[in-house]
């Protein structure tokens, strides 16, 4: 059962510098108290790092074996009071579902993990292969100051791991259109990130003699532009082509030619799936209008009027190329533009029959989620705290095991985020076994079934 308690505590990351760090201590505590045996056994060691993320070292018997790694984090995004079933920190069951901000995104994964240790641990299971567990405390705010310097640390003692499992993808039943039963998407990639902030500034005066174009409408005006003009479709140019490629039997007739053949109708397929938001997100580098500040009072022209536009750059684009298409669009001298911050789109990591995490997570999955019909390489198309561990490993997946049904999607950051009692104690089983599969020394056979890669 999914420890209520873990949901209530509002750790909640506004600003990089805007935490709640009475909650961050909180879920600490939390944490020691739920989880005893992971706190106490004595292979392993568990580190507070940046003040409150967590970094455990579960000490395997055989160091011959390369480590691995779990990464979550225990922070979340802000959740208004309004547009909620149930408050969002409230831990309400429902119907068989648990709602509340950070089920799905992503204590989910933070205490799945440590339960699935606990559970181990109770049964006097030690590992054979090592792995490092990692609860950041600001991915949500960047991870600088929790997941960054977890693999700093790690980094300084030398440590490479075979593998990192994080958040960022899961198994979509429905969220695909034309596919009709689940697929599991591991994300060998996640897009970059640009985010820039639009300042115009303007005279200020009385609003009854009013110039003819004010900040405010300069500036709305400039945004209207980037929302108005997308960026260009890239459907095909990225790791989506192996995703769809990988899914094309998921497909009927003639879906499935189509699919099989992208070089050829890539085009007409990214026309298709760019009318939805998710689909949308693997034609192209999307465009969010996330903040937006003007005016103090009905009567005063303001002065200044700025807003934040979220870039989050396709896999076959770099930032330095979205910045150049950004300026020309908006082609206006009056508008400033600074950069927030910007990183590229991560590398690929390796997807084939040499790749020991694609091995054992696709054994866990179909050993948990038998009735998942295919395993496919994805893009996860935000941004998670392993972006800061491509030093460590080269073969980084981001991949919840969790089943997403279509309206699942938007609950995360959304209204009403929820995990059923029932997903969340498979994510648990998945972990469980994930860390037993972990111990072998060798890839495993392949499996003759019918989820076929
Ligand atoms: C053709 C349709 C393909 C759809 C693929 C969509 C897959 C959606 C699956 C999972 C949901 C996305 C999770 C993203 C995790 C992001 C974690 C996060 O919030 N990080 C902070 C940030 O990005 O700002
Ligand atoms: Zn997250
Ligand atoms: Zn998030």
């Amino acid at each position: 059962m999914f420890s209520l308690g873990a949901i209530k505590i509002p750790t909640v990351a506004f600003l990089r510098k805007q935490l709640n760090t009475t909650a961050l201590i909180e879920f600490g505590k939390y944490i020691q108290k739920v989880f005893p045996a992971v706190f106490s056994t004595e292979f392993i060691q568990h580190e507070v790092v940046g003040e409150y993320s967590y970094l455990f070292t579960v000490r395997g018997s055989d160091p011959q074996l390369m480590p691995y790694m779990l990464l979550a984090h225990m922070d979340v995004v802000p959740a208004s009071e309004e547009g909620w079933k149930f408050p969002p920190f409230s831990a309400e069951e429902d119907e068989g579902y648990i709602y509340g901000r950070g089920t799905l995104d992503n204590k989910n994964s933070a205490i799945g993990i440590l339960q699935a240790l606990e559970f181990l641990l109770r049964r006097n299971y030690r590992p054979r292969r090592s792995f490092y567990i990692g609860i950041g405390h600001d991915e949500e705010v960047s991870g600088l100051d929790g997941g960054k310097q977890i693999a700093m640390l790690l980094q300084a003692r030398g440590v490479k791991l075979s593998f990192l499992l994080d958040e960022g993808s899961g198994i979509l039943d429905g969220v695909i259109e034309g596919i009709k039963s689940p697929v599991a998407l591991i994300a060998v990639t996640e897009k970059g990130s640009l985010t820039l902030n639009l300042t115009v500034r303007s005279d200020p005066g009385h609003s009854s003699a009013p110039p003819k174009e004010t900040s405010i409408g300069i500036l709305a005006a400039a945004v209207s532009r980037l929302e108005k003009n997308p960026m260009p479709r890239l459907f095909g140019y990225g790791p989506e082509l192996m995703m769809f490629e990988h899914l094309a039997s998921e497909f009927a007739f003639p879906l499935n030619i189509v699919m099989k053949n992208l070089w050829l109708f890539s085009p007409l397929v990214s026309r298709i799936i760019e009318r939805k938001p998710t689909g949308n997100s693997m034609v192209r580098t999307t465009t969010a209008l996330t903040i937006f500040k003007a005016g103090i009072k009905f009567n005063v022209i303001p002065h200044l009027a700025s807003a934040a536009v979220n870039f989050r750059i396709h896999p076959a684009q770099k930032v330095a190329e979205v910045l150049e298409i950004v300026k020309d669009t908006i082609d206006d001298d009056r508008v400033e533009i600074t950069v927030t911050e910007a990183f590229d789109p991560l590398p690929i990591s390796p997807w084939d029959d040499q790749a020991l995490g694609v091995q054992i997570f696709r054994r866990t999955i179909m050993d948990v989620f038998p009735h998942v019909s295919s395993i496919a390489p994805g893009v996860c198309i935000g941004n998670t705290d392993s972006r800061h561990f491509t030093n460590l490993t080269d073969a980084i997946y981001r991949f919840n095991p969790v089943v997403l049904k279509a309206d699942d999607v938007s609950r995360i950051h959304g209204w009403n985020e929820r995990i059923s009692v029932k997903d969340y104690e498979k994510q648990v089983e998945f972990l469980f076994q994930l860390i037993q599969n972990s111990d072998i020394d060798k890839l495993p056979k392949p499996h003759l079934s019918t989820h076929e890669l």
